[in-house]
């Protein structure tokens, strides 16, 4: 037989079909989301910005599995989230999402290196020093292992979630406003290094932002106005400048 080349996946990796999200007492009900379809395909960075009230969080809570849609679907690595009984569901998200949050939500007591390892302890195997050693190095912390998080800077404790988010091996970085509490500077390295990571390791990233700086960073920019997600208003790079975000941003009344 012919050796068979290696296949790389371009099934996406988050697909997003046809999302209605509706919040409110019976009768009254007001939709938040109204038929928001995109995906995410293996090694992009994909970012979906939107003024406060425009769905994120709805979004992002319905990625994650923790909130059900009205109508619609989400698929993880080409599975469907509504078609899953509970326990698979937190299953396929703890396999599928590696998170990234404003506030890096470390466990305080906790070494760095507990700190990475954790989605692989949760799993209940036992974490590798060497493995949390190499993806530290992945997002340039070197050194740090026994550190605690108190003893870091905002940007070290931004990389230390994003290591954490890289460590069990989850296709999907889904950052939510990781610059949000950071400084201009370790905010701009924060964001360079997610660009690093999907250009030079092929990581795959859902980035929500109402940053333009950082949207633009991105291959593609999707604005979420009023719960609405319309193909035709994103952007597409290579190169997106901020000049073309706040452009269309100024379009969309945003
Ligand atoms: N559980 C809920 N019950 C009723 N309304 C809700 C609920 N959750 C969200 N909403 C409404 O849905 C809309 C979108 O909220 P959401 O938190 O998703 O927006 P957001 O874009 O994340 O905003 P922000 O950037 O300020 O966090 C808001 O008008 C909000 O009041």
């Amino acid at each position: 037989m012919p050796p068979t080349a290696p296949t790389v996946s371009t099934r996406p990796v988050l697909a997003v079909e046809n999302l209605y999200r509706f919040h409110g007492p019976k009768g009254r009900e007001v939709p938040v989301l109204t038929d928001v379809s995109f995906q995410v395909e293996p090694g992009r960075f994909v970012c979906v910005m939107g003024p406060s009230g425009s769905g994120k969080s709805t979004l992002l809570h319905l990625i994650a599995g923790l909130d059900e849609p009205s109508t619609g679907d989400v698929q993880l690595a080409g599975r469907s989230l509504g078609e899953l009984p509970e326990a698979e569901r937190t299953r396929l998200r703890r396999d599928s999402i590696g998170f990234v949050f404003q506030f890096f939500n470390l466990l305080p007591n906790l070494t760095v290196e507990e700190n990475v390892g954790l989605p692989i302890a949760i799993r209940g195997e036992k974490p590798e020093r060497a493995h949390v050693e190499k993806t530290l190095a992945r997002v340039g912390l070197e050194g740090r292992l026994d550190a605690l998080p108190h003893e870091l800077s905002g940007g070290q404790m931004q990389r230390v979630s994003i290591a954490r988010a890289l460590c069990g091996g989850q296709p999907l970085l889904l950052c939510d406003e990781p610059t949000g509490n950071l400084s201009q500077s370790a905010g701009l390295e924060i964001m360079e290094l997610l660009r690093r990571l999907v250009d030079e390791q092929n990581a795959t990233v859902l980035l929500v932002t109402h940053n333009p700086r950082d949207a633009a960073l991105a291959d593609r920019v999707l604005f979420l106005v009023d719960g609405h997600l319309d193909a035709e208003h994103a952007l597409e790079g290579p190169d997106l400048t901020v000049e073309q975000v706040h452009a269309r941003l100024a379009e969309l009344h945003i």
